[in-house]
């Protein structure tokens, strides 16, 4: 059994974790922290796990990760960087949901998140946790940079034209929304019931920390400059996400040959599901669920390429995407404990 411990258990993707790993079938949680809730039952904060999980919380400095095969860290941006040296060193792998090691270079990362990166000699190694893209290298991997709940989305929806060299790189849009739960746990007047809900609002489109990210990542994939103009949205869902992707076609190809290059891309993944040409996917055929569905549009049979792409932020925008990053560097198959049908209604 692989020993996990989870630092940050009382947030959303934290709770998410213990969801999906307490009926794991190769996995015995051992750790779970919280700093305010040191000692209390973690099925008395969070009933829909009593029965399956019958830890209590700890605080973090009274337990020691270092009895773990495994820690994930469902934290804030900065908690990650300060402990996976002292983690790895005890032969202990990292998985960090937070963006500590995304951006490889150290400048960039403390422009967009306004604090100083601590453990930049990590940075070369930390193996970014986008399965899809990075297969082989997450399964040697020792550190995790579990990738953006957005930059999920844009990544696996361009790629594919990226890497067949059939767009302008540098007129990529991304028009994005997200549910609440994106967010995090911890109270926040914009998430309010009274704030959220009956509204629409875009935010972050001057600049969202997800673009450098999600540029820097796509830049791998081409020789051409990539320029993304990304535009975040919060709906008032609880859990989800919709984008929708443009890019302007430089090439002559017929509609059939897009779609057979995205199925034939995806044709191995088990988590992204290629809908018919002109399907429109919708956030609740993945809620709950791993799956990242999308779907190729051309209006007017013109040059510019839709791409419509929904998950659930929580599961493959977060921890199930974790999840699937484990099962890989402990040898398992990737589907494993992961293979839920989304929730309908
Ligand atoms: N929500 C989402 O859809 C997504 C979130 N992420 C990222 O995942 C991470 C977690 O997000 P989310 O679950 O939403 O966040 P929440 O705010 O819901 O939860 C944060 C958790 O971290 C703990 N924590 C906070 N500060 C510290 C600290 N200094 N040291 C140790 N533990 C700490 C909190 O518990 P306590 O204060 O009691 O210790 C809490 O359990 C974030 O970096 C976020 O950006 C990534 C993709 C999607
Ligand atoms: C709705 C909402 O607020 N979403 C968050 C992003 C979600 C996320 O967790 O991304 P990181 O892991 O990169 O922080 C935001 O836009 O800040």
């Amino acid at each position: 059994m692989i020993k996990v411990g989870i630092v940050g258990g009382t947030g959303y993707t934290g709770v998410e974790l213990l969801r999906l790993l307490a009926v794991h079938p190769d996995v015995q949680l051992t750790a779970i922290t919280s700093r305010k809730e040191d000692g209390l039952p973690v099925a008395d904060m969070f009933p829909s796990l009593r029965g399956r999980v019958n830890l209590a919380f700890s605080a973090p400095d009274n337990v020691d990760l270092t009895k773990c095969d495994v820690v994930f860290f469902a934290t804030p941006h900065g908690v990650a960087m300060a402990q996976a040296p002292a983690l790895l060193a005890a032969g202990v792998k990292v998985i960090d949901l937070a963006a500590d090691f995304r951006i490889k270079d150290k400048d960039v990362f403390e422009k967009w998140y306004k604090i100083p990166h601590t453990c930049p000699e990590l940075l070369d190694e930390a193996v970014y946790g986008l399965v899809e893209l990075n297969r082989e290298q997450i399964k040697g991997a020792r550190l995790i940079a579990n990738p953006g709940c957005y930059p999920t989305t844009m990544q696996l929806g361009f790629y594919p034209l990226l890497k067949a060299k059939l767009i302008d790189t540098t007129s990529l849009i991304a028009d994005s929304k997200s549910g609440v739960s994106g967010a995090g746990r911890k109270a926040e007047i914009g998430t309010l019931f009274s704030e959220a809900s009956d509204n629409f609002k875009a935010y972050g489109v001057s600049g969202h920390r997800h673009t450098p990210e999600t540029s820097a990542q796509l830049q791998r994939y081409t020789d051409s400059p990539v320029s993304l103009v990304f535009t975040p949205h919060l709906v008032p869902m609880i859990r989800g996400m919709h984008s929708t992707l443009y890019a302007r076609l430089t090439s002559d190809i017929a509609n059939e040959d897009l779609q057979a290059l995205f199925e034939k891309e995806y044709a191995g993944s088990a988590f992204v599901d290629v809908m018919p040409f002109g399907s429109h996917p919708e956030t609740r055929s993945t809620r709950g669920s791993n799956m990242l569905r999308l779907a190729l549009h051309r209006p007017g049979n013109g040059n510019m390429l839709v791409i419509l792409v929904v998950q659930d932020n929580l599961v493959k925008g977060a921890s199930g995407q974790a999840v699937q990053c484990m099962n890989l560097m402990f040898g398992l198959d990737e589907t494993t404990g992961l293979q839920q049908i989304a929730l309908l209604p």
